[in-house]
């Protein structure tokens, strides 16, 4: 399988995440990546391309054209407002207050998030437009005749809704292909979220759509991130009534019972006939995930790629979480290499 990488991920490289109070060192940290590329070479996974530039009219085809305006020039509205640290929104429109866009730099940072992890300095929108650059690049092989590709991308992206950034994402890569594959033609398109927390930005964008089927599997939001959305009575709305279905599973749930959902997914996706799948793939659902509560083993990611190959619809897999470091070249890339085995 070819993988697509850009060594600009590596301008995402803020030093702080709001967490427990504290400002620790972020878990969406630049290494994440260069162990999947280093477990992409020295398994010989395939061609390692690096992406071409699609501009913004594809990822404007998924969000709107003030929040990509707003993400180019934040970290230069931040310093010019004298602030002192990394940029980080504070402040958000609770219940009874308007979703208005004010002209103050903390103002906008709220209107344009929705949680508080999400540290913005110098390098980030670079690395979030080469992020989407590199899944649009995957996305062009498997159109030109590849079976699948992987779209290495860091910063990741299925947290990130139309408007609004937040949970290490800025643009939703998988989202962005999507739409690329259906402004090319492709009559219907799969999404199917395997990462450990709900593709809550992927759902929203897609959920008064018929022609996007979009499924996660994931930790109940009662108790994890992202909190208020991802429940399994959320089903789509108007004509995208019954093409989102989610799936939520309790602490320590292992791959046997995971499976399940996964095999349910594949029902799904397979009565919808997609011309395209987009897999999100975050393998925080490890055990060690030091922020996740499933248990998956890293051999359960080679049976993973194996299912997914079965489903026989052309693929692209966008990297999402996966944040015990250690493994998660070795976890990322058996899901690449369960899927080339199988024919
Ligand atoms: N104490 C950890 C809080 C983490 N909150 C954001 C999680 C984003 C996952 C992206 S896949
Ligand atoms: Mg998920
Ligand atoms: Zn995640």
């Amino acid at each position: 399988m070819k993988t697509v990488f850009s060594p600009l991920h590596s301008r995402r490289d803020v030093k702080t995440e709001l967490d427990g109070g504290l400002l620790i060192e972020p878990h969406e940290k630049p290494s994440r990546a260069e162990t999947i590329l280093a477990r992409v070479k020295e398994q010989a996974l395939g061609e390692i391309l690096e992406p071409e530039e699609y501009g913004l009219e594809p990822v404007k085809r998924v969000h709107t054209a003030d929040y990509v305006a707003f993400l180019k020039t934040c970290w230069q509205e931040w310093l010019a407002a004298g602030k002192p640290g990394e940029a980080i929104p504070a402040v958000w429109a609770g219940r009874g207050m308007r979703h208005r866009l004010p002209r103050d730099i903390d103002g906008r940072l709220g209107y344009y998030s929705f949680a508080a992890e999400t540290s913005i300095s110098d390098g980030t929108w670079e690395a979030a437009r080469a992020s989407a650059n590199v899944a649009l690049t995957a996305q062009k092989l498997v159109a030109k005749g590849e079976r699948a590709a992987f779209g290495l991308c860091r910063p990741p992206g299925h947290h990130a809704h139309a408007d609004v950034f937040g949970g290490y994402c800025f643009f939703n890569n998988a989202a962005i292909v999507a739409q690329a594959f259906r402004d090319q033609g492709y009559g219907k398109v799969a999404v199917l979220d395997v990462d450990f927390h709900h593709g809550n930005g992927t759902q929203a964008i897609f959920y008064d759509r018929n022609d996007v089927l979009t499924i996660s599997l994931h930790g109940d939001p009662d108790l994890v991130f992202p909190h208020f959305l991802g429940f399994e009575d959320e089903t789509g709305e108007g004509a995208g009534e019954g093409y989102n279905l989610n799936m939520v599973y309790p602490p320590n749930t292992p791959y046997s019972v995971w499976s399940q959902g996964l095999e349910n997914a594949c029902e799904r996706i397979q009565t919808f006939k997609p011309d395209a799948l987009v897999v999100a793939l975050g393998v925080d659902t490890f055990e060690e995930d030091p922020i996740s509560f499933f248990k998956l083993i890293s051999s359960d990611y080679l049976t993973l790629g194996a299912r997914l190959a079965r489903l026989g619809l052309p693929t692209v897999f966008t990297m999402e979480g996966g944040y015990d470091v250690d493994a998660i070249g070795v976890n990322a890339v058996n899901v690449m290499q369960g899927f080339d085995r199988t024919a």
